[in-house]
């Protein structure tokens, strides 16, 4: 059997009012961190919702920085939710740096400065490359009573860890931000080395999605 999703005392909702317009905000506690879902209009007991998890990123969700393409990516999902009409963003926290956390993450670009990339720089450190856990996202889709998602992300683990955990994943949407000058070793490591769905740099300019 599944988990079930949530003890009364550890999740909390109301409306959420934002520039982009009026979500549903589902805080909720689990593996230690609180977490958020965004939810924009009628999802409950839906097929093929429309869904993000989001992995928490500070330096590019918060302060723009441009050696991931993580903050454009919340930006480009949220907007595509409320274009779209209905979805729901998920934001883990305990995400930071793959699930390494801040402090080692900014250690690691230290090392990407001298020109390692993203997963020699972790190993390097004596650090894993990736340990995040998905675990509370499909415990809040579940919470939600989401029947199933198209997934918004490049990243075959996050649709394998949903299906996992009993959230079945009708398609996967494509997440595709132009890469820059900062990010573009970051995104060839994800493609080449950790198995993410991203195109060859000079294919992105032609993607609907690429800005
Ligand atoms: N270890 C490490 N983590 C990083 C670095 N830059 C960003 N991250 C973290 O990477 C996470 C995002 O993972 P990504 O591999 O970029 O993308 P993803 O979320 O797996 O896949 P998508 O759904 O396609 O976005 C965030 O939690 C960031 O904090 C870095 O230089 N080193
Ligand atoms: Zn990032």
């Amino acid at each position: 059997m599944f988990e079930q999703a949530f003890n009364d005392e550890d999740v909390a909702e109301s409306d959420l009012v934002t520039r982009r317009g009026t979500f549903r905000a589902v805080a909720f506690r689990a593996d230690g961190h609180e977490h958020m879902a965004l939810v924009y209009g009628k999802t409950k007991l839906r097929e093929n919702v429309l869904v993000r998890i989001h992995s928490e990123c500070m330096t590019g969700d918060i302060f723009g920085a441009m050696r991931c393409e993580c903050g454009e990516q919340l930006d480009a999902a949220l907007s595509t939710i409320v274009r779209e009409g209905s979805g729901i963003l998920v934001y883990l926290r305990g995400h930071e740096g793959r699930g390494i956390g801040l402090v080692a993450k900014v250690r690691t670009h230290v090392l990407q400065d001298a020109g390692l990339d993203t997963l020699d720089s972790a190993t390097s450190l004596g650090l894993p490359v990736d340990i995040r856990d998905y675990t509370p996202a499909a415990r809040v889709l579940r919470h939600l009573r989401v029947q199933s998602v198209r997934l918004m992300s490049n990243n075959p683990d996050k649709i394998a860890a949903l299906e996992e955990n009993g959230i079945p994943v009708t398609s996967r949407v494509p997440l595709l931000m132009a890469p820059n000058t900062h990010n573009i070793a970051y995104l060839t490591a994800k493609r080449d080395r950790l198995g993410h769905d991203l195109p060859q740099v000079e294919e992105f300019s032609q993607l609907p999605h690429a800005r």
